[in-house]
């Protein structure tokens, strides 16, 4: 993990936004993203903007118990990224996205996680060398107090072999990287497998 600077964060965050919505996973303002910062800070989006036209303005920082330090409002789902970030101290950049295809299948899968089995995208999963694996996406069920998600899915993210990464419910997905290169690499390499087990579900029929 490299913390970097303010102005570099803010830098990633605005392109990774554009990034994003280009994609069609950050409709609608939904969608938020951090960055661990060189002074213990993070620097996350102000709640409530398009992440596809964010500007400098829309990227402020908070302390590491989510407090403002600029006066600006901080993403409603702050305490998820710095929960992450508090779990597991090399992560550098977290990012949520809400993308039909995952937010499609959380709703189809009444579980609690989802398995990738075989793919050989696997591989662009940190620690993961072979597609000849099997590897779990946590689920777990959407709520406004973010204190009951992060309660509920910690377990999961701590267990053995599980990815950087989990969906919440009819919601969207949460992705991390040691920096903002290896987040956006674990987001699209799920976001990938989701899609193709969507087109091996219609080929299928
Ligand atoms: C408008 S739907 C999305 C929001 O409710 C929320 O889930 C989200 O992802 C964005 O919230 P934000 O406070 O802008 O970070
Ligand atoms: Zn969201």
């Amino acid at each position: 993990m490299t913390a970097i600077s303010f102005p570099e964060a803010r830098r990633q965050i605005v392109a990774v936004g554009r990034w994003l919505d280009g994609k069609g996973w950050a409709p609608a303002t939904s969608g938020n993203y951090s960055v661990r910062l060189d002074d213990g800070s993070f620097a996350v989006t102000v709640s409530g903007r398009h992440k596809g036209r964010l500007g400098e303005e829309d990227v402020m920082r908070v302390s590491a118990d989510g407090a403002s330090l600029d006066g600006k409002k901080p993403s409603a789902e702050t305490a998820l990224h710095l929960a992450i970030y508090r779990l597991f101290p090399e992560a550098g950049a977290v990012l949520h996205s809400h993308s039909p295809d995952s937010v499609g299948l959380s709703r189809a899968v009444a579980g609690d996680g989802f398995t990738f089995t075989g793919h050989e995208m696997l591989k662009a999963l940190p620690g993961n060398p072979t597609h000849d694996a099997s590897v779990v996406l946590p689920i777990v069920d959407n709520s406004q107090d973010m204190a009951v998600i992060d309660g509920a899915i910690t377990p999961a993210l701590l267990a053995a072999g599980a990815p950087p990464a989990y969906l919440i419910r009819s919601h969207g997905l949460y992705g991390w990287g040691r920096d903002m290169a290896e987040a956006e690499r674990v987001i699209e390499a799920i976001e990938f497998m989701v899609a193709t087990e969507r087109a091996e579900r219609s080929f299928r029929a």
